[in-house]
């Protein structure tokens, strides 16, 4: 593995609408594996990812280093180059075409200056291939949310920045797509927002907690989580084993939050 993260950010600000949102984030993403970016509700993650893919005006540098071992600086080029640099965004909202088919959906994403692996995605996501004449709109969540991640593994991508992928989905719904997940982060980078811990501990080797538009903590998923004083004062939640989400458990500051969390291990957490 290489001491150049693939993905730097340093001292990035982001302004909207008079409110300074992004007070200078710094983070790095490691190539390979699952980079997990953490936060209570309003903390900044959606913007960060939204900053890399200057989708945001920000201020500040963000640096992508490829496989070919040069580094770019991103910051300040348009949202189309940058994912031209092999960078898919799944937003939180998944946005498949409910109108479409599954085949139609991956056809539509092949992006025109890209290699597209149509047979490995449907090696890695059969489930796609049995349902590919099936409309969009009529998939599970779960499965909508295997073509939103399929579409971005089809094009020739480095890293994949997915926002709360498990957001909304029923218990079941959430390890499917844990699952998928996995698969995906054996082909690419990820930086994974995600609210739910047990799908965290499960994926991520680092995570980045950003706190009030900052990064507050950042370091290896598994020892963050291993710190249940510390998940509580960073994240506002405690859980007590199967899967819980940040947003359903999140306390505002100085409430007890219920039970205690689920300690894991150095090996749980490993990508
Ligand atoms: N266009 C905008 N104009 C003004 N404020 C905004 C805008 N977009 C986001 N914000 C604010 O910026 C803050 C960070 O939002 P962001 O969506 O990045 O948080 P988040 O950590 O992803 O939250 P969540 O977990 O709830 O999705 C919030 O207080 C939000 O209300």
């Amino acid at each position: 593995m290489s001491e150049t993260p693939l993905l730097q950010m340093t001292d990035v600000h982001v302004r909207l609408s008079g409110s300074h949102i992004l007070q200078g984030v710094d983070l790095g993403v490691r190539r390979g594996g699952v980079t997990a970016l953490l936060g209570r509700n309003g903390a900044g993650k959606t913007t960060t990812v939204k900053a890399i893919l200057g989708l945001v005006p920000s201020t500040g540098v963000v640096e992508f280093t490829g496989e070919d071992g040069r580094t770019e600086r991103l910051s300040g080029r348009r949202t189309h180059e940058i994912v031209r640099r092999g960078i898919g965004y799944a937003p939180e909202d998944r946005e498949v075409f409910a109108g479409l088919t599954v085949a139609e959906n991956l056809t539509l994403a092949e992006r025109r200056d890209s290699a597209h692996h149509q047979d490995r995605v449907f090696e890695l996501f059969p489930e796609l291939k049995q349902r590919s004449k099936q409309l969009a709109g009529t998939l599970s969540g779960g499965q909508q949310q295997m073509v939103a991640i399929a579409r971005l593994l089809l094009n020739d991508n480095q890293l994949l920045l997915i926002d709360e992928p498990t957001k909304g989905l029923a218990p079941l719904l959430v390890a499917e797509v844990a699952d998928v997940l996995a698969r995906a982060a054996e082909e690419v980078t990820i930086l994974l927002v995600e609210q739910n811990l047990t799908v965290v501990q499960r994926m991520a080797h680092d995570a980045v907690v950003v706190d009030q538009g900052r990064v507050a903590w950042t370091g290896s998923a598994a020892a963050l989580l291993a710190d249940t004083e510390r998940t509580r004062e960073l994240l506002g939640v405690a859980s007590s084993g199967g899967a819980h989400a940040v947003g359903e458990l999140a306390s505002p500051p100085g409430t007890e939050p219920p039970g205690g969390m689920r300690r894991a291990s150095a090996g749980e957490a490993g990508a």
